[in-house]
């Protein structure tokens, strides 16, 4: 099977409100980010299936006779993409070596990679290709990053086995697939988060897919466009953490205190609703100083609720602080435990004192930057279009 070279790209997220609480069936307000995951798929004829991870040292290829001997057990094309095929997550374990408690990196990419390439070839002809990923995000930080790796091989794989088109014409930079086949490439792209997370809620992989500003639950989304410009700090504490464990420990808590965990969700679920109004207003009659006292209020108390869920860290509780003493309200962002955080910036907030906040953010051992949100979804890249820097490390190998 011949298929075509293309680049592809996905952002990340920062969710405003609503995570850990979405997993259970609660409203999530989640955000793309400026910063992106590049793939690069390239056909080869060597026989071999190769993925190059630079962003965590993974640099690995397999033999395609070996990887047909997972598949013997297909009968006939597989199209259900609403829960993972168990046997091939068996059997693909198996073959890496890795057990179903393992939070190995490495493990984890390699193995959404190969369960989505074989779940998407493997009742034909298995392609030769070279598959090589390059983020801007920090990995495992609570910006997405592994739901903007499932995107891009969702939507690349994809478009290798013909199932989608690739949508650029000749003459364009960038481009978007329709409505039908992004939501294609979000369920295949849910697979790989179920195999890195164990039981995500699908936002993520949502932002990832159509980008801008959504509005999460159960599954639907509702993407919101009237949204006034905000301006956030990004800061990333880089502490390590897992997201399959967070949300396994959240998951834990509930069953164990239901009656004490249960209003704890209500409340995150009344804040999301609550702040997607206040953005509402925003839109439509002139902005306060009151709609930002109210939104400041509401990360506050999402913190609490989020520190309540066994979801803090003192790394996080620092930066709380620090913003605080500025007059600035954060709150983590993510699956908490470290990771990242995000600062509301308000409008009279100047570039000097958003300076200053960077600096001592900074000081504490943090990454912190100022960070614009709403990047577009999943698209695919002429070579050109993709930044110079990126289109090196993507070519490299
Ligand atoms: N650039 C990348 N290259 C290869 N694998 C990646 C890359 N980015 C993410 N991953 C995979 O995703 C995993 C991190 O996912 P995890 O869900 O724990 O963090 P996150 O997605 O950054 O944060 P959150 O889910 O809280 O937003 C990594 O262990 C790795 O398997
Ligand atoms: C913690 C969580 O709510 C958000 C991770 O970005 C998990 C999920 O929704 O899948
Ligand atoms: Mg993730």
């Amino acid at each position: 099977m011949q298929v075509t070279d293309l680049y592809v790209s996905a952002p990340g997220k920062a969710i405003l409100h609503g995570e850990h609480a979405v997993v259970h069936g609660k409203v999530a307000l989640a955000v793309s980010l400026n910063l992106r995951t590049y793939l690069r798929l390239k056909a080869d004829t060597f026989g071999k299936v190769c993925i190059n991870l630079p962003n965590i040292d993974t640099f690995l290829s397999w033999d395609l006779s070996q990887l047909k001997q997972l598949v013997t057990y297909f009968h006939g094309k597989r199209d259900e993409v609403q829960c993972l095929d168990a046997e091939l997550v068996r059997r693909l374990r198996e073959f890496i070596g890795v057990s179903n408690g393992s939070l190995d990196t490495c493990s984890m990419a390699n193995l959404s990679f190969l369960y989505l390439y074989l779940s998407l070839f493997g009742s034909g002809e298995l392609p030769s290709l070279t598959l090589t990923v390059w983020s801007e995000l920090p990995t495992g930080a609570g910006l997405g990053s592994s739901a903007a790796y499932s995107v891009c091989l969702a939507a690349a794989l994809l478009c290798a086995s013909g199932a989608i088109p690739p949508p650029l014409k000749e003459w364009e930079h960038t481009a978007r697939w329709c409505q039908e086949e992004l939501e294609l490439i979000n369920s295949w792209a849910f697979q790989g988060e179920m195999i890195i997370h164990g039981n995500p809620s699908g936002v993520d992989n949502a932002v990832g897919t159509w980008g801008g500003m959504l509005r999460f639950l159960a599954g639907k989304i509702i993407p919101l466009s009237r949204v006034p410009l905000l301006r956030i700090l990004l800061t990333n504490t880089k502490v390590p953490r897992s997201t399959k464990v967070l949300v396994a420990g959240v998951k834990d808590k509930i069953n164990k205190f239901p009656s004490i965990m249960v209003p704890v969700l209500d409340s995150v679920d009344a804040i999301s609703c609550t702040c997607e109004k206040v953005l509402s207003e925003m839109t439509c009659e002139p902005i306060t100083g009151e709609h930002y006292n109210i939104l400041e209020e509401l990360i506050d108390i999402n913190q609490h609720h989020l520190n309540v869920m066994g979801v803090g860290h003192p790394a996080l509780d620092r930066l709380c602080q620090v913003t605080l003493a500025k007059g600035l309200h954060s709150k983590l962002t993510g699956a908490g435990g470290g990771g990242c955080g995000i600062t509301l910036l308000r409008p009279e907030t100047n570039s000097l004192m958003a300076q200053s906040t960077v600096q001592e953010l900074k000081d504490c051992g943090f990454d912190c930057w100022e960070t614009s949100i709403g990047g577009p979804g999943v698209q695919q890249h002429s070579a050109i279009s993709v930044k110079e820097e990126i289109l090196e490390i993507l070519n490299y190998y």
